[in-house]
């Protein structure tokens, strides 16, 4: 008999096929403890677990005392409670590298879209405003030669200083929590410190994960810090930013516009005050959502859980170390 996996979300046919040719696998749609129940036996019995944007616990853990592998159909693992998956050895397969240059393609898209004020003057232009030759009240900022602060220069943050860097003739300022020579070799990228990048950067992108280090890392004392002119992109998680105080710092003119792809609570909520500021582009955490690499995500999962399963951890696992225990 195959060993039995559970899938919490729809595959492409010839990726749930793949996974078929080694496992029994039962598909629903969430984990919420209501599902768990519901297939109780199925998820006491399941080696391996497939999906994304779900909370893995404690809770969920105790209901499948056999589970070896978690597979997220993200680079993301905040959902997941690292301490107790080592805790029961079960190793944690995520997507890194596959999505890396489309996310770096979206901040992008953030930066140009804030600057240039490119959704806003589009709204304007088909609520059929756009009735003589344009003024300056419809004017935007360069992008180019401007200076990008980048907090996170990891695999993201190194396509986005590529881009801004070597196509836009942007000095980049970044922030991580190691200096990294390639990004000085390669695009002559300076490291500082936050405040030191706060403060002489014209946009400050934020490609963090979401840890107990990084929550709130941005609030009221970050925006003040800021150039009034600055525009702030937060294309990384949603709670390392007080959005709260980032309203305040908009609506107060701190800074000058913010371009968001994620946010504290996803959806965001329709009543959010961001979603009245003209200067805010809002977009639906789509960072890697291009169809080629939501596909190539989803098949780099399948592939992690069937070689976390056959014991093959070269890549891609965030604890290699539970199978040396
Ligand atoms: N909007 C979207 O759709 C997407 C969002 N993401 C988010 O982007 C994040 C980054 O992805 P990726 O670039 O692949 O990840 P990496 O692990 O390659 O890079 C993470 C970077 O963050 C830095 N970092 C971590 N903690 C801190 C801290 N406390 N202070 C300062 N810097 C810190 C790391 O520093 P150091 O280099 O010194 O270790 C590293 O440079 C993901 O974790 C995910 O949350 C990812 C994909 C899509
Ligand atoms: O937010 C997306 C991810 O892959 O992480």
């Amino acid at each position: 008999m195959k060993p039995s996996i559970i899938l919490y979300k729809a595959l492409p046919d010839d990726l749930l096929h793949r996974l078929e040719a080694h496992f029994t696998v039962t598909q629903v749609p969430n984990l919420r403890p209501e599902t768990v129940q519901q297939h109780a036996e199925v998820f006491a019995n399941a080696v391996g677990l497939l999906g994304s944007s779900e909370a893995v616990n404690e809770a969920l853990l105790e209901k499948m005392p056999k589970l070896r592998a978690t597979s997220t159909v993200s680079v993301g693992y905040d959902n997941f409670d690292v301490d107790a998956l080592n805790a029961r050895n079960i190793l944690l397969m995520h997507t890194p590298t596959v999505l890396t240059e489309t996310v770096a393609d979206t901040v992008m898209a953030l930066v140009l879209s804030t600057a240039r004020r490119v959704v806003e003057v589009a709204d304007r232009v088909k609520a059929g405003e756009w009735k003589k030759s344009i003024g300056p009240d419809w004017f935007g900022t360069d992008v180019h030669h401007k200076t990008l602060g980048i907090v996170g220069m990891g695999r993201i943050g190194m396509a986005l200083a590529q881009r801004a860097h070597c196509g836009f003739g942007i000095p980049i300022l970044y922030n991580a929590r190691r200096p990294h020579p390639q990004a000085e070799e390669r695009f002559s990228a300076r490291y500082c410190d936050l405040d030191t990048l706060l403060q002489e950067s014209d946009f400050v992108c934020l490609i963090l994960p979401l840890t107990d280090e990084t929550h709130h890392l941005f609030g009221k004392e970050q925006f003040a810090k800021m150039k009034s002119s600055a525009i702030f992109i937060n294309a990384g998680r949603g709670p390392v930013v007080d959005e709260q105080a980032l309203i305040v710092a908009l609506q107060a003119g701190e800074i000058h516009a913010a371009g968001l792809d994620v946010f504290e609570q996803e959806p965001l909520p329709v009543d959010s005050p961001l979603l009245t500021l003209p200067n805010v582009v809002a977009l639906p955490h789509i960072g890697s959502a291009t169809h080629e690499t939501r596909f190539n995500m989803a098949a780099c999962a399948v592939d992690n859980l069937i070689d976390a399963l056959q014991g093959k951890v070269e890549k891609n696992c965030v604890n290699p170390q539970v199978l040396r225990k």
